[in-house]
């Protein structure tokens, strides 16, 4: 399964600019045999929190019809980040993924909202799992701060996902928290990583770029720099199931002593 990560730039408070924005580079990366395409966290209207109700796609339909015409066209998965998705009189930070019929496969809503971005005044947060599949590879989506709470990604790993999607707008002086624990979410859980950031700058954060592909040995398959760039690895299933022959944690987990 051939995954491209596409690390962009975000117009702030801008959602028409960036879906004109993410057009050309979702041809781009569909142009050699792409099977998913993973993009940021907020793209569409990158962290302008105040304007949220009033940006903020209303149950995500413009999003998924624009998301699911490009899906259909060039018959790619698209692990569509996440937008500001507006309900009733809440706004979520949902990721939308989408197969390669253009159907809405999940929506999963940030779960860990992030206080020192102020997302807990402005946003709402889910309360659902992130399991999905992919191509029949089970999966699961996390955004960004998530990534924090290894409990939550655990939980994911032991009710069977084997690659973790990562949508994310992580500013840049934390850069080495974002690269560490993504590293080490893939080699506790034995589970692929495949991590989106963005880059650029909004009024309040420069945000650091450095998406990354990762193997259940905790090997980086591609790294982006902190410039705009498309990313590409294979993610191969029978690898994983080698790594974790070799180290077979999940069989040698202590159940009697914790869950
Ligand atoms: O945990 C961090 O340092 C960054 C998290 C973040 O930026 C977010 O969740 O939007």
């Amino acid at each position: 399964m051939k995954v491209a990560v596409i690390q962009m730039d975000i117009v702030y408070g801008n959602p028409q600019a960036n879906f004109e924005h993410i057009t050309s580079k979702i041809r781009e990366a569909c142009s050699d045999q792409t099977d998913v395409i993973v993009l940021p966290e907020l793209w569409t209207t990158g962290y302008d929190l105040e304007m949220l109700d009033q940006i903020g796609d209303p149950n995500g339909e413009k999003t998924i019809e624009f998301i699911s015409s490009l899906a259909i066209s060039y018959h790619v998965n698209i692990v569509a980040g996440s937008v500001a998705v507006r309900k009733e009189k809440d706004v979520f930070n949902t990721m939308l993924v989408f197969d390669r019929e253009g159907n809405v496969h999940k929506e999963y809503s940030k779960v860990h909202l992030f206080r020192l971005m102020n997302e807990e005044k402005y946003l709402k947060a889910g309360n659902d799992d992130g399991h999905f599949t992919i191509d029949d590879i089970p999966a699961a989506g996390f955004i960004c701060y998530d990534i924090r709470f290894p409990e939550w990604i655990r939980k994911h790993a032991l009710e069977g996902a084997k690659v973790l999607f990562v949508p994310a707008e992580w500013p840049k002086p934390r850069t080495e928290h974002w690269r560490n624990l993504l590293i080490t979410r893939a080699i506790e859980n034995q589970c692929y990583v495949v991590a989106c950031n963005r880059v650029g700058s909004d009024p309040d954060n420069v945000f650091g770029g450095h998406s990354m592909i990762i193997n259940p040995w905790g090997e980086i398959l591609s790294e982006a720099d902190e410039d705009e760039t498309t990313i590409y690895a294979n993610i191969q299933i029978e690898e994983l199931n080698e790594f974790r022959k070799r180290i077979p944690i999940y069989e040698d987990r202590r159940t009697d002593l914790y869950e």
